[in-house]
């Protein structure tokens, strides 16, 4: 069964298409990436699913039910993570999370035994006392998360949950996302971070203008991108001057910098890495090694918008 449905979901805001004509099937069971640029139109659809946008044109449906005309079914099916945090900072993590899962109905032992499930779910349990206004950014996060699911959601939408965190709280945020797929939820996750996506998604949609312009799993997707090579270039020379050089060759189509490494996208058949090589050497940067690079989500992205992913 589609745990969500979109059919020809549209928003406008006056004259702007924030979300133009989406139609997308999630099904149970699924890890489901939205991957798209800062703009793209991400929020605004999940602000729709979630009935705080009305849509312009389209139709939703969560479990086969039109969410229009079943809004308290549709609510109960659903946990959404915000992407700003919905937290109220001088109640403890508990607090928080029973007060969420009673607005869903949950009461007694049981909304005692969810919460303090959820919060393990998300390593806050040592935390159920604490208020949240000592915590990080990160275990803020993962308070936001516990929040959502303690009232056990078939349908959990997670609008960048890793957005500006630290590492330990990252790894527990997706640990949590696998956690909570593998006891039956269905999770829609957006990122523009591409490598998170690759790493837990099962099936992703690329959102570009308001648009799915690509849907697939990652296979599939990096299957369909022919005409990009990738070359990594490991180098030793003062850091930031490369780039700009290289960026001029014929069939050179993008250049990234990073720690001694420049990862260089160029057009298939594009015979152009003697001259990227005999470039670098002109201006005495020494390299290291030279490896051609299986394409990412990174070049499927770039090649099918001609920009990347982050700015
Ligand atoms: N209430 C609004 N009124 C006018 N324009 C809006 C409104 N909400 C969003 N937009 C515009 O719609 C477009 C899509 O925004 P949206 O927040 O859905 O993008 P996103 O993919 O979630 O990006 P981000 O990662 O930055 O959240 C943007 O150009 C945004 O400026």
């Amino acid at each position: 069964m589609n745990v969500l449905e979109l059919r020809g979901l549209t928003k406008k805001f006056g004259d702007y298409i924030a979300v133009d004509n989406m139609s997308l099937s999630i099904r149970q069971g699924e890890i489901f990436g939205f991957l798209g640029a800062n703009g793209a139109g991400k929020s605004t659809t999940i602000n729709m699913i979630s009935m705080l946008l009305r849509p312009s044109k389209g139709e939703i449906r969560i479990l086969d039910k039109d969410i229009m005309q079943q809004r308290r079914f549709a609510k109960l099916n659903l946990g959404i993570v915000p992407q700003d945090l919905a937290i109220y900072e001088d109640m403890t993590a508990y607090e928080n999370v029973s007060f969420f899962a009673g607005l869903y109905g949950l009461r007694g032992a049981r909304l005692k035994e969810r919460s303090l499930e959820a919060l393990a779910f998300v390593g806050l349990s040592d935390k159920a006392k604490a208020l949240p206004r000592t915590f990080s950014g990160g275990m803020k996060r993962r308070l936001n998360i516990a929040c959502a699911i303690a009232h056990k959601p078939k349908l959990i939408i997670m609008d960048e949950p890793t957005v500006g965190i630290d590492p330990q709280s990252r790894n527990y945020i997706l640990a949590s996302v696998r956690a909570l797929n593998e006891t039956g939820s269905t999770i829609i996750y957006t990122s523009h971070y591409m490598e998170e996506v690759e790493e837990i998604c099962s099936r992703i949609a690329i959102v570009d203008h308001g648009k799915i312009i690509a849907e697939g799993t990652k296979e599939q997707l990096k299957a369909s991108i022919t005409d990009v090579k990738e070359i990594s270039l490991d180098i030793k020379s003062p850091e930031g001057t490369e780039a700009g050089l290289l960026q001029s060759l014929p069939g050179v189509r993008l250049v990234m910098q990073e720690a001694g490494q420049l990862r260089i996208q160029s057009d298939v058949g594009m015979e152009n890495l003697n001259l990227i090589l005999r470039k670098l050497l002109e201006e005495g940067v020494e390299i290291c090694s030279v490896e051609e690079r299986e394409p990412n989500l990174e070049t499927v992205f770039l090649t099918l918008t001609g920009r990347k992913l982050r700015d």
